[in-house]
């Protein structure tokens, strides 16, 4: 018979009129450290996924994006990627701060000096009216550098409980090598890809977030693009 077992299309025009577009709930999360720990491989990692073959230092900030689904549920997680040295984050510290809905510190466990910078940052966000009911996680970078490491576990342990966040060690580089962090996830191929989930359904169990956009809507392209050794320009990945 005719027509049997075939699909009936509606006109777009009534489609578009009868279900709205599902809604896309934004998470701005930023990343903070001291220069060189690795905040932009981190984030690379999470929206790219695979490490960048170089990296320059962070000028004010990069954005990097990716959408998820969550329970059914289309989530934009807004990686806002700072820089690290002082002198590229006068200008803009003020923004990074506007409307964040969680909070990446990152040290590098082959430098204690990025580690003991770590209440600084905590200070800074406190500066900027972050309340201690926003979100936030510890990560000890460059795990995979085993011979070097010089950040204990257990003092990074005490450090996060001490200020009530969970802590991960992980390797934007080689995220199966990933220490023993709080978070642990050890048997995970991608540890990099966990700790941003973990924040992700955090956020999602928690009260709706006043950011967000209709799904037909344009991909925000905040990233200012880089080059990376001939590979094609743009950091935002919107459509991962
Ligand atoms: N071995 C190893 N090297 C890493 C890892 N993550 C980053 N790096 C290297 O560390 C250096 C700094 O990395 P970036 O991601 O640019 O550091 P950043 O924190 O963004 O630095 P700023 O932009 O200056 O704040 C680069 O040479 C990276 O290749 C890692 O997990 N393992």
């Amino acid at each position: 018979m005719a027509g049997q077992g075939s699909s009936v299309e509606l006109p777009s025009s009534l489609t578009s009129r009868t279900l709205p577009p599902p809604r896309t709930r934004i998470f701005k999360m930023i990343v903070i450290g001291d220069s060189g720990v690795g905040k932009t491989c981190l984030t690379y990692r999470f929206c790219a996924g695979r490490f960048p073959e170089k990296t320059e230092a962070t000028i004010g900030v990069d954005f990097r994006e990716r959408l998820i689904h969550i329970d059914g549920e289309n989530i934009k997680i807004q990686l806002w990627d700072t820089a690290g040295q002082e002198r590229f984050r006068k200008s803009m510290v003020q923004h990074y701060y506007r409307n964040v809905h969680a909070v990446v510190f990152v040290y590098d466990v082959t430098s204690p000096a990025s580690f003991r910078s770590l209440p600084s940052w905590i200070e800074e966000c406190k500066q900027h009216s972050l309340g201690t009911e926003v979100p936030r996680i510890l990560v000890g970078n460059k795990c995979d550098l085993r011979e070097s490491v010089q950040v204990a576990t257990d003092i990074a342990q005490q450090f996060a409980d001490s200020h009530s966040m969970p802590l991960f060690e992980t390797s934007a580089k080689n995220p199966s090598s990933q220490g023993g962090g709080g978070g642990g996830d050890s048997g995970s191929s991608d540890h990099v890809e966990a700790i941003f989930m973990t924040v992700a359904h955090k956020l999602k169990s928690q009260k709706p977030l006043m950011l967000s956009q209709p799904s037909g809507a344009a991909p925000i392209h905040l990233d200012r693009g880089r080059d990376q050794g001939g590979e094609a320009r743009g950091w935002a990945c919107s459509s991962c």
